[in-house]
């Protein structure tokens, strides 16, 4: 396997930003589209409710909490989906389990706020 160029690492705080965005822009597009699709239009919904409905500011607090750590754990599935897939193509347990788990922190994460939401708005 071909060592990373040096010339290609970042060296600069400007140039690891640089890559920051770009994995927020790859995570949501190119490994997180389909649940990025539906994580959205939820979180700009919940939050036109929020608006609508004058919740208090520790209610805005933990609402953007909830949906900082919705949006980060999606990232860090899609960032796992991209090591797989350069691990290997072929089915392996070790993946399967690594994917799985993934999908279950993003799946506990949206229970969590979506009870946290729900309590907030409706309760
Ligand atoms: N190389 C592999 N070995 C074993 N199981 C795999 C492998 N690749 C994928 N899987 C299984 O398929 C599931 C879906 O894979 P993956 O997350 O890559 O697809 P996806 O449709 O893009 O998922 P998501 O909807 O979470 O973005 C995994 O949770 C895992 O159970």
């Amino acid at each position: 396997m071909a060592e990373i160029e040096k010339a290609f690492l970042p060296k600069t705080w400007l140039g690891k930003f640089g890559c920051a965005f770009r994995g927020v822009r790859v995570g949501i597009g190119a490994y997180g589209a389909a649940s990025f699709a539906v994580h959205l239009p939820v979180m700009a919904g919940v939050l036109a409710f929020a608006v609508w409905d004058g919740v208090t500011w520790p209610e805005w607090y933990l609402l953007i909490v909830c949906i900082t750590i919705v949006l980060a754990a999606e990232m860090f599935n899609s960032s796992i989906e991209a090591l797989a897939k350069a691990v290997t193509k072929e089915y392996d347990p070790h993946i399967r389990d690594a994917l799985d788990i993934a999908s279950g922190a993003v799946f506990t994460a949206v229970i969590g706020a979506a009870t946290v939401g729900v309590l907030i708005l409706v309760g």
